[in-house]
C-alpha cells in the first residue's frame, strides 16, 4: 500500500440513513467495496439470540485458527461486533467506524478527527485479530485511558466471548499475566515495554540457572517458580499513534540493576549536596551563565564545600566530584520547579514535557540531575546504576508483526510514520460535516499585548454564555492567564495535566454554558465535550490557542476540542513576536531582532502570521532529524551486539 491521504470528502450522517454518498478516492475504494458484504451478514445477525451470536463468533474463532485467513473473516467479524455493540453499548458502528476499523487490520494508521469515536472503532480490528487466539494489544497513553477504554468496551468483547484485560502499573506479576492470558489487552506502552524486558531478563535468568541480576532485582516469592507473564507480540494497535509513536519514540525504557556500595556512597552526596545547596549564594560562592545554564562554584564556593560538615559516608570521595554535588544541587534548586518542570506521582519525579505540558511517564533527566531532584525533594534517590535491560519506545513496538495505529491528527507526520516505521496514515472521512470555523490568526508585538486582546476576546464571549477552553504552551503561562482571569473577575479552571482522571471530568464539562477552561494542550486529551442545543444554537465550543507549539500536530489537538461530531464550534490562533517558537525556529539573533520590531510596533501584525508557521516547519524539521539519529544509531547498536552474540535489549552498555 502507498502513503495515501485521502481528501476530505463529504458523508451523509450514518444513522439517519444506511446509503453513503462519498466520493471514493485512492486508498479508501478496496475499503468502500466491502461495506454492503458487511450490511448482509448484519442483516442476518440481527435476527439471531444473543447465544446464537456468541456462537457464531466462537464458529469464527475456530476458523481462524484453523487458518482462514482473517482478512477472509472480515466482513462477518465487523458485523458481529456492529451488532453487538448495538445491543450492548447501544452504539452502532457508523460507516466511517468500519473503515477505519478496516485501515487499522491493514497495518495503517487512521486518522480520525477527534471525536468520531476512536475508542469503539478500535474494538473492530482488535476482536478480529483476537481470534487468532494469540492475544491482540491496545496501547493508550496512560492507565486511566486503558482502564475507561477497556470498562466502556467490555460488554462488547464479553457478548462475543471475548475475555478482555487490563495491565496497569503497580499491578503484581499474577495479575499482569491474566491480563495478558485474556484475548483482548488493553495497557499503557510503557507497562507493555516493561514487561517485555522482565520477561527477558527473567527467561535468560532461567536458562543461566543462576540469580544474575534478576535474583536480587526480585522479591523472594517471585523468584520461585516466576513465569514470564507476556505471551508474544502478536497485534497491537496503538492509540493516539502520534504521541505514542512519534513524540515518545526516543525514550528508552531502562530497568536498572542492583545498587552497590558506590551507588549507596552517591545517594548520601546526593542528599548532602541537597541540603547544603541554600548556604550558596549567587556571586558570592557561585557565578550562573544565564546562557548556558549552568553553575560555577567561585574560589570562596569551594572554600565553603571543605569546611562544610560531612556524612561519613562521603569520606573517600574527593573534593572535585563534591564541588559537582553542589553545583548541580544548586542549578536544580534554582532552574526546576515542583508544578512546572515535574511533579511527584507515588513518589516518583514525573517530568512535564514543556512542550506539550503532557506528564512524560517513564522519562529521566539525565547527568545526575533527575537524582538531584530526587534528593532535593527529598524522595528516595534512584541513582544512575548499570542498566540491566533497555529498549526504546520505537524499538518495542517495531517487534510486533502487526501493528495498527489511530489518531486524530497524524497526517502532518505522514512522511515520517513511512520512514521509520513503514506505515501508513489514512485519513479517514467524517461522520457528520466538520462544522468548525476557523477564525483569522492574531499577531501582536509582545506578549503583554496578546493577552490583553485575549482577556478581551473571552470577556465578549463570556458575556454571551459561550463555553471557552484556552490551551497555553507550559503550565507556568496556563497560571498567568489565570491570575489575568482572577484580575477580571471571570470564574475559571486551569488543568494542568497533574490529575489525569480528574482532568478528563473537568474538560469533559468544558462545554457547558459560560464555562472557561484554561488547560496545557494535552490536558484532558481523548475526553468527550459534551454540547447542549443552547450552546449549539450560540456557535459550540470556543477554542483559544495562546501560542503555536513546537509541532503543528500539538496544536490540532487543541483544535480539535471543538466541533466534535459535527457540532459547531470555533478557533482562534494567537502570536506574538517574543513567541518561543521564533526563537527555537530562527535562533537567538533574528528572534531578537523580531521581538525588537515587536517593541516598537502597536496594533496587530498579522501580515507575520506565516512567519510563524515556517519557524514551526523549521522546528518540526529539526525533530525529525534527530530522531531519524536516534534510529540509526539504535541500529548500528543491536547490529554491534548481534555480531558479538548478545542480546541488544539486555546486554546494553550504560
Ligand atoms: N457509532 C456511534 N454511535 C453513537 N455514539 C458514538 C458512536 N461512535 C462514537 N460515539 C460517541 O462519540 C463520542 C466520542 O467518542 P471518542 O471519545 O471515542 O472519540 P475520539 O475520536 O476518541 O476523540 P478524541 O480524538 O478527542 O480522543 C463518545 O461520546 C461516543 O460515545
Amino acid at each position: 500500500m502507498s502513503t495515501q491521504i485521502a481528501e476530505s470528502r463529504t458523508f451523509k450522517a450514518d444513522p439517519v440513513s444506511h446509503a453513503y454518498s462519498w466520493v471514493t478516492g485512492r486508498g479508501l475504494g478496496r475499503f468502500v467495496a466491502e461495506l454492503p458484504k458487511i450490511e448482509r451478514f448484519e442483516e442476518q445477525f440481527k435476527t439471531k439470540s444473543d447465544r446464537e451470536l456468541r456462537k457464531y463468533s466462537l464458529g469464527l474463532r475456530h476458523r481462524a485458527k484453523s487458518g482462514e485467513s482473517l482478512a477472509r473473516l472480515l466482513p462477518e467479524a465487523f458485523a458481529l461486533v456492529r451488532e453487538a455493540g448495538r445491543r450492548t453499548i447501544r452504539m452502532r458502528h457508523y460507516d466511517v467506524q468500519l473503515i477505519g476499523g478496516m485501515i487499522m487490520f491493514n497495518g495503517a494508521i487512521a486518522e480520525m478527527e477527534t471525536g468520531e469515536g476512536k475508542t469503539l472503532t478500535a474494538t473492530l480490528p482488535m476482536y478480529l485479530y483476537a481470534l487468532p487466539g494469540n492475544g491482540a494489544h491496545l496501547a493508550t497513553v496512560n492507565d486511566y485511558l486503558a482502564k475507561r477504554d477497556a470498562e466502556i468496551m467490555a460488554p462488547l468483547y464479553e457478548m462475543l466471548g471475548m475475555s478482555i484485560g487490563v495491565v496497569e502499573g503497580q499491578m503484581p506479576s499474577d495479575a499482569r499475566r491474566k491480563a495478558y492470558a485474556c484475548d483482548i489487552t488493553y495497557g499503557t506502552s510503557k507497562e507493555f515495554g516493561f514487561d517485555f524486558l522482565r520477561d527477558r531478563l527473567l527467561i535468560r535468568q532461567t536458562r543461566e540457572q543462576g540469580l544474575g541480576v534478576l535474583g536480587t532485582l526480585m522479591s523472594k516469592e517471585e523468584e520461585q517458580n516466576e513465569l514470564p507473564v507476556q505471551r508474544g507480540a502478536y497485534y497491537c494497535l496503538v492509540d493516539e499513534a502520534d504521541s505514542v509513536l512519534i513524540d515518545d519514540a526516543r525514550t528508552p525504557l531502562i530497568i536498572s540493576s542492583i545498587p552497590g556500595e558506590a551507588e549507596e556512597r552517591a545517594v548520601a552526596c546526593y542528599r548532602w549536596a541537597a541540603e547544603m545547596a541554600k548556604e550558596f549564594t549567587e556571586d558570592d560562592e557561585y557565578e550562573y551563565d544565564h546562557d548556558r545554564k549552568s553553575v560555577e562554584l567561585t574560589i570562596e564556593g569551594r572554600l565553603l564545600v571543605r569546611r562544610l560538615a560531612k556524612p561519613p559516608e562521603l569520606d573517600p570521595v574527593g573534593l572535585v566530584d563534591l564541588y559537582d554535588y553542589i553545583e548541580r544541587a544548586i542549578k536544580v534548586a534554582r532552574d526546576f520547579h515542583f508544578n512546572q518542570h515535574y511533579v511527584i506521582n507515588d513518589g516518583e519525579i514525573v517530568i512535564v514535557d514543556e512542550s506539550t505540558g503532557r506528564l512524560a511517564e517513564g522519562r529521566k533527566w539525565s547527568g545526575g540531575i533527575h537524582q538531584a531532584i530526587e534528593a532535593k525533594e527529598e524522595i528516595e534517590v534512584t541513582v544512575a546504576t548499570g542498566q540491566a535491560a533497555r529498549i526504546t519506545v520505537q524499538d518495542m513496538f517495531i517487534r510486533y508483526p502487526h501493528l495498527g495505529g489511530m489518531t486524530g491528527t497524524a497526517s502532518t507526520s505522514a512522511a515520517e510514520f513511512k520512514k521509520i516505521y513503514k506505515i501508513n496514515v489514512i485519513r479517514c472521512p467524517t461522520n457528520r460535516k466538520v462544522q468548525r470555523k476557523i477564525w483569522s490568526d492574531r499577531v501582536f508585538g509582545t506578549e503583554e499585548a496578546k493577552w490583553e486582546a485575549i482577556i478581551e476576546e473571552i470577556r465578549e464571549l463570556h458575556a454571551i454564555g459561550r463555553p471557552i477552553l484556552i490551551g497555553t504552551r507550559t503550565i507556568e503561562k496556563s497560571e498567568h492567564l489565570a491570575q489575568l482571569l482572577e484580575a477580571e473577575g471571570i470564574a475559571h479552571e486551569v488543568l494542568n495535566a497533574r490529575h489525569v482522571a480528574i482532568e478528563a471530568e473537568i474538560v469533559a464539562r468544558a462545554g457547558a454554558p459560560g464555562k472557561v477552561t484554561v488547560a496545557t494542550n494535552m490536558a484532558g486529551r481523548g475526553t468527550d465535550i459534551k454540547l447542549s442545543q443552547e450552546i449549539k444554537e450560540l456557535g459550540g465550543l470556543h477554542v483559544i490557542c495562546t501560542e503555536l507549539h513546537d509541532s503543528a500536530r500539538i496544536d490540532r489537538q487543541l483544535v480539535g476540542r471543538c466541533g466534535r461530531q459535527g457540532d459547531p464550534g470555533s478557533v482562534r490562533q494567537y502570536m506574538s513576536l517574543d513567541d518561543d517558537c521564533l526563537r527555537i525556529g530562527y535562533g537567538p539573533i533574528r528572534a531578537k531582532k523580531l521581538a525588537a520590531i515587536g517593541e516598537r510596533a502597536t496594533g496587530e501584525l498579522n501580515s507575520y502570521a506565516s512567519l510563524f508557521r515556517k519557524a514551526q516547519r523549521k522546528i518540526e524539521r529539526k525533530h525529525f532529524g534527530d530522531r531519524k539519529v536516534l534510529l540509526y544509531h539504535e541500529k548500528m547498536r543491536k547490529k554491534m551486539h548481534r555480531e558479538m552474540g548478545q542480546d541488544p535489549y539486555l546486554d546494553s552498555p550504560d
